[in-house]
């Protein structure tokens, strides 16, 4: 069975396509421990649908199943194709509806689930939180200084919103975003669904114009517009390993 590696500017997955749709929490577990594994934050395994090109199964690191991940379904689009999979524009179905995603080489466009803002203004600690839901829900906090993340804070406010928390600051006309992300329980080097809700709270703040740059922790470069009701995210993905593995 064809398997992949695929890092996604720093957020790093396992890949594979499989005719069944099984538990595989146990399976991320092992295939995502940096060593005694893999090493990835992320499993993602591709099985048949009848409606649509296929379907995911998205696992977090710590086996948690998780609905949407950004990052995840752009290396997920360029497995699909470059395996024959799908045709370089799809569509797959994941947890949190609908994804549309086009490959062009190592550059993958996803479009994202429709923003969903579930709470503003939650005020802790002097920071002011917006709690938006972009397949998975994200916290979201506009600094000015994005050196200054706050680990254990962050940990905290994961628990008590099950969500993940980022923060975000103003880099010219462009974005800057730190995530902690749930289900790898620390920071990760970039979260697609995290900079999709730091760049629509932005958007909608008007503090940012449609189709800027945004900057992740890993420093590469990814792209995010408003495309109507939906955000399109665009960056490249790479191939870092591949083995025909025995399952
Ligand atoms: N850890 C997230 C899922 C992965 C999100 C992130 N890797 C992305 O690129 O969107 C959660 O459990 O909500």
């Amino acid at each position: 069975m064809r398997c992949s590696k695929y890092s996604a500017n720093g957020n790093d997955f396992v890949v594979f396509h499989s005719d069944v749709k099984e538990d595989r929490t146990e399976l991320a577990k092992e295939l995502c421990h940096r060593q005694d594994g893999v090493g990835a934050d992320g499993l993602i395994v591709i099985v048949p649908n009848s409606d649509y090109d296929f379907e995911w199964q998205f696992y977090n690191s710590d086996g948690s199943h998780a609905d949407m991940c950004g990052n995840g379904s752009r290396a997920c689009a360029h497995y699909a194709y470059v395996n024959n999979l799908a045709s370089s524009s799809m569509s797959f179905l994941t947890g949190a509806g609908i994804i549309k995603a086009e490959v062009d080489g190592d550059m993958v466009l996803s479009e994202l689930t429709p923003p969903k803002i579930l709470e503003k203004n939650i005020e802790i600690n002097g920071k002011s939180w917006w709690l938006i839901d972009t397949g998975v829900p994200h916290l979201v906090h506009l600094t000015e200084n994005i050196e200054e993340f706050d680990i254990a804070e962050a940990r905290e406010l994961r628990y008590k919103y099950n969500a993940n928390v980022n923060i975000v600051s103003l880099d010219g006309k462009n974005l800057k975003v730190r995530t902690y992300e749930r289900g790898v329980e620390d920071e990760t080097l970039a979260c697609g669904t995290g900079m999709a809700a730091c760049f629509y709270r932005a958007y909608t703040e008007e503090k940012v114009t449609n189709n800027i740059e945004v900057y992740p922790k890993s420093g590469d470069t990814l792209y995010l517009g408003m495309n109507d009701k939906t955000i399109t995210f665009r960056g490249r993905v790479k191939k870092t390993f591949e083995t025909d593995w025995v399952l």
